[in-house]
């Protein structure tokens, strides 16, 4: 495992606390910065310090014994004045709110679906909608569906984070799903239609990430939505006309995704990308709402 050996050297005179390291693993160096085994040390202590020492590598495969390193790591803390800590470095990420938008047709629910199926730590806010039930869609999995009354109801006693009326029919994503599943470190995805994108932009501001998902083309969104056959020729109609207009909304985004025909998997692997990278964000993100 070790293509290298550690050497590193330190100066005696000032060392009364500090046993040197075994002589079998640590060369003589005299300075800081000097070349061992014809390479300079990168590492170079502070000169500061009451003395000077260097550890660097060589190209000797014969890894250091367990108790050499555990010499020399003692060594290193005394020359320190403080021990090492196995704190973690990087804050633990927080868990994320994911808003997933685009046309209709182009594959939302396939996206959020798959994701959960690959990605662990993923909630996917099931919205409350007053739109009647598709074949095979089920209650509290693929929306809660309720009367247009009950939805109504939801709005007047302010449960609902972001609410719109899409094509005739109330959708909108509870509040109260959002914190529970928060608070237990899960990553939070929702799926909203673009007029809700705007709304949910001015309650998260910069505290969630906005995805963009398009078909390659027009014409494929098309044929995906024809395929589904769950349209009638007039709502085809209406849903491609806002289509066109849904795309010209793209800046609102922070990121598009194609969820091109027949590669879901690798739209998917995109949105977990993005995921993984905004995890990584020094300054990460925090809702508040
Ligand atoms: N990459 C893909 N390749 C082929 N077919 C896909 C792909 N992604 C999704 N589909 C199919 O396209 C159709 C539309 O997908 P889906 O219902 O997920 O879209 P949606 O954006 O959620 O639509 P809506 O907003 O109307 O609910 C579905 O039949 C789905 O199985």
């Amino acid at each position: 495992m070790y293509a290298s050996r550690y050497c590193a050297s330190f100066l005696r005179p000032k060392l009364p606390l500090f046993e040197l390291p075994s002589r079998r693993f640590f060369a003589a160096a005299k300075f800081s910065g000097q070349k061992v085994a014809g390479k300079r040390c990168p590492y170079i202590f502070p000169a500061s310090l009451s003395y000077m020492s260097t550890a660097c590598r060589t190209d000797d495969p014969l890894p250091p014994s367990v108790a050499d390193k555990g010499e020399l790591l003692r060594g290193l803390e005394t020359a320190l004045r403080s021990s090492f800590s196995s704190d973690q470095i990087a804050p633990p990420p927080k868990p994320l709110i994911i808003v997933i938008s685009g046309p209709s047709g182009v594959g939302k629910d396939a996206v959020i679906k798959r994701l959960q199926e690959v990605r662990e730590g993923i909630h996917f806010v099931v919205s409350a909608t007053s739109r009647a039930k598709r074949p095979g869609e089920v209650d509290g999995k693929d929306y809660f569906f309720v009367t247009k009354e009950h939805f109504l109801a939801m709005v007047e006693r302010n449960e609902l984070l972001e609410y719109a009326l899409v094509y005739g029919d109330y959708k909108g994503i509870p509040k109260q799903q959002i914190r529970d599943y928060m608070s237990k470190g899960f990553d939070i995805v929702l799926r909203v239609d673009i007029q809700g994108v705007a709304t949910l932009r001015s309650i998260l501001k910069d505290s969630a990430i906005f995805i963009f998902l398009v078909a390659e083309s027009e014409a494929e969104l098309v044929k995906r939505l024809i395929d589904r056959k769950t349209e009638t020729p007039e709502t085809l109609l209406v849903r491609i006309a806002t289509a066109r207009e849904e795309v010209k909304h793209m800046i609102r985004f922070d990121y598009v995704v194609v969820n091109a025909q027949g590669k879901l998997d690798q739209a998917v692997s995109l949105v977990g990308s993005i995921i993984d990278a905004e995890k990584a964000r020094v300054r990460q993100h925090s809702a508040d709402f």
